[in-house]
Formats: C-alpha cells, sequence, structure tokens
C-alpha cells in the first residue's frame, strides 16, 4: 500500500529587482500580513536597509519595533521572542545576512506567525529556505522553520554590498555538487531519504551559475540578479527536500567546524568553498572534478586556498579531520578521515 505523504512548504512571494524595497508595505500587504512588524536585524543591514523600512512602515501606520541581534545562537532566538511578545508582535521581518534571516526565520516558526526575508547580501542560501542553521556547543543544528512567506531582495542594495558577501554566495550555491553526491551516497549506504527532483535542481542550480561565472562583476546589479536568483532556487531545493541536505554536506561540516576551530576568520560562503575543493577530491580522486570547482571559485573572486581565508594550514587538516563529529549527517567523511588523508587531500588540491 502506497503510505508516503510530504509537505512541500515554499514562499509565497518572491519580490526581486531593482528598488524593490520600496514596495515592502505593497509586498506585506498582498500575503494578508497584518498587525505590528518587528524588524530583525543586525547593525549593518539596519542602517543600510532597515532604518528604512521602518520609516516606510511608520509612514503606512504600521507602528513597527526592532531589535538587533549579533550571533546565531538560540540565546538571540530567546531574545527576538522575548521583544515579540513586548511589542504584540504580528509577523517577523529579518533583514540582514544569513545570521540575522535565520534567527528572525526561528523564532517567526516558534511564534506561529508571518515572515518576510529581507536579504542585505547575497551572501548564503537560507534567503528562502526552511531551515535554520545555529550553533551549539560542539554540535551544529540544521532547524526546522517555516519558510518565508514572503522575500524583499533589492538589487540595488545586493550590489552596494561588499563584494566578497557576493562571491560567498556563489561559492555557497557551488558547494551544491559535493552536497549532492553526498546525500546521494547516503542514500545507497544509509537508505537516507532522498529527492531525485531536489537534488536535480541543487545540481542545475550550481550548474547555471557556474556557466555564467564569467559575467558576475562588482556592482552590477545584473550579476546581483543572478545570484540571488540562484540563492532562492537553492533554498526551493531545500524546502523540497524537507532538510538542507541538497546545500550541505561534507563541505559544510568542514566550514560548521572551522566556526569553532577559527571563528570570525572567513565567511561561511567561503569556508565552504574551499571545502567543496577538498570534499571533490575526496568524492573523485586526484584527476577528479575538484580542479573544475577551484577554476569556478577562481573565476568568481572566491577563496581557494587556506591562505585566502587567513587561517592556517594546521586549522584545515583539523577541521577536516574532525568535520564528521559536527552532526549525524553521512558523507563521504563516514566515521572520519586519518590525518594522513586530510594533508594529502589538502596538499594535492592546493588548498594548504
Ligand atoms: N538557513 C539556511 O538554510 C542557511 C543558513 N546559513 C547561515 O547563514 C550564515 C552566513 O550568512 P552570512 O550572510 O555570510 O553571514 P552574516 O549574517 O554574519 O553576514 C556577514 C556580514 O555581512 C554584513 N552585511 C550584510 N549585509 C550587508 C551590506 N549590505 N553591507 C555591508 N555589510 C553587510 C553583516 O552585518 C555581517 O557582518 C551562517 O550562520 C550560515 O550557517 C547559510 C546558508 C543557508
Ligand atoms: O548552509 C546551509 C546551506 O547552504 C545549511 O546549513 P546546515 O549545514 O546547518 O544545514
Ligand atoms: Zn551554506
Amino acid at each position: 500500500m502506497f503510505e508516503k505523504s510530504s509537505w512541500i512548504r515554499l514562499p509565497r512571494n518572491v519580490v526581486v529587482g531593482h528598488d524593490v524595497l520600496d514596495d515592502a508595505v505593497e509586498v506585506v500587504a498582498d500575503v494578508h500580513l497584518a498587525g505590528r512588524p518587528l524588524v530583525v536585524t543586525s547593525p549593518t543591514p539596519k542602517e543600510v536597509a532597515a532604518d528604512g523600512l521602518v520609516a516606510q512602515f511608520e509612514e503606512a501606520g504600521h507602528d513597527p519595533v526592532v531589535t538587533v541581534v549579533e550571533e546565531a545562537t538560540f540565546s538571540s532566538v530567546e531574545q527576538v521572542l522575548a521583544a515579540a511578545e513586548e511589542a504584540d508582535a504580528g509577523f517577523l521581518v529579518g533583514v540582514g545576512g544569513g545570521k540575522a534571516i535565520d534567527i528572525a526565520k526561528m523564532a517567526a516558526d516558534e511564534l506561529g506567525v508571518g515572515f518576510v526575508s529581507v536579504p542585505t547580501a547575497a551572501s548564503h542560501d537560507g534567503i528562502v529556505s526552511g531551515r535554520g542553521s545555529v550553533p551549539e556547543g560542539d554540535t551544529r543544528h540544521s532547524v526546522s522553520a517555516a519558510p518565508p512567506i514572503a522575500v524583499i531582495a533589492d538589487t540595488g542594495v545586493l550590489a552596494d554590498a561588499p563584494w566578497e558577501l557576493t562571491t560567498a554566495g556563489c561559492a555557497d550555491i557551488i558547494s551544491n555538487y559535493t552536497a549532492v553526491k553526498d546525500w546521494r551516497l547516503a542514500n545507497r549506504l544509509k537508505n537516507v531519504t532522498y529527492s531525485e527532483y531536489s537534488a536535480a535542481l541543487a545540481e542545475m542550480t550550481a550548474e547555471l551559475l557556474v556557466d555564467s561565472a564569467g559575467s558576475i562583476k562588482p556592482g552590477l546589479e545584473e550579476s546581483a540578479w543572478m545570484v540571488v536568483k540562484a540563492l532562492v532556487s537553492s533554498g526551493v531545493a531545500m524546502s523540497i527536500a524537507g532538510s538542507s541536505r541538497p546545500a550541505s554536506g561534507a563541505e559544510h561540516l568542514f566550514s560548521h567546524q572551522l566556526d569553532r576551530i577559527a571563528p570570525g576568520k572567513a565567511l561561511h560562503g567561503h569556508q565552504v568553498g574551499v571545502g567543496t575543493i577538498l570534499v571533490e577530491y575526496l568524492h573523485t580522486g586526484e584527476n577528479g572534478d575538484w580542479t573544475a570547482v577551484r577554476d569556478a571559485l577562481d573565476t568568481l573572486d572566491a577563496p581557494t586556498t587556506a591562505d585566502d581565508l587567513g587561517i592556517t594550514d594546521e586549522e584545515v587538516v583539523e577541521a577536516l579531520t574532525h568535520a564528521h563529529e559536527i552532526r549525524d549527517r553521512y558523507t563521504i567523511l563516514g566515521d572520519g578521515i586519518s590525518e594522513e588523508a586530510a594533508i594529502e587531500a589538502a596538499t594535492r588540491t592546493d588548498v594548504i
């Protein structure tokens, strides 16, 4: 008897383009969000976009409130929950990079209220995903949360953001190659639930981005457009899967471990990009596709070495040998690779 069932939760309005931030009140009305907006943001995105958004809501008589978060932690989520309760917020608006958006997304899910995602950087594919990513002690949780009901991605704001944030987003997309390889492996070896549609979408997204790599340049709204479209597509792949599997494999475990070993040194996307070179090598060997991954990252101006990331060779080796400990997610790393194997992979690929 056929007993399968699944829910695919997706955003309703994805509004991307020039000056679309000015349409925020209209977008919110269109998805029938009501009550006081609580704007969740971090210091720079507050100045770049949230202050203007608040003024817009005020003008429209929405009586908005703002809370500023610094880190993607469960205590930040608690801070937002308290602010929402105090303000009796009707819906949440996350304005910023991946951390502010993740916190707002998880808090809105907990409160059972609507959530609007306003990325100020094309730096990560959590913009529309139904996941939150939170470190806690030795581990890192991939938390299920409702995806945003609406996304407002202003290409002017994204193109004006520091260029390295955009190259980080590109690398986060390129990591789909190894994430999907790990997912297929886990399905074959561990019977992990797998969706060919989601995997195909994640891979195609990476492929399209790499094909346009030569035309992705700093300061161009067309480039911000291409990258944010890819980030949306990758987030949709996660929503179809009901997990971050299509966009997060061993290369992400490597990055999450680096966040513990060398905190604050490099952006999430840049770390996963270097992780993708290493993990592609582990999957396909010396003559495998890791050179294509490295060349794509290089074309996009994203880091390809430990030096580029500002970390030491030892930190790379430590992160790679301990990556499998981050969470119970089967990947090419299995139950861990030896220090010799990690040094070999990192040396052969010129990461160290
Ligand atoms: N939930 C999900 O599915 C996913 C979550 N993530 C999470 O997202 C985070 C990484 O996102 P990032 O955006 O790289 O980190 P982030 O949120 O820390 O932002 C990086 C920096 O860019 C600044 N920034 C943002 N917009 C700016 C602008 N317009 N101008 C100047 N500065 C600006 C921020 O203030 C911050 O200092 C990680 O915690 C990662 O785990 C990443 C991918 C997917
Ligand atoms: O960063 C992600 C996808 O790009 C997802 O993060 P997790 O590895 O925490 O699921
Ligand atoms: Zn990522």
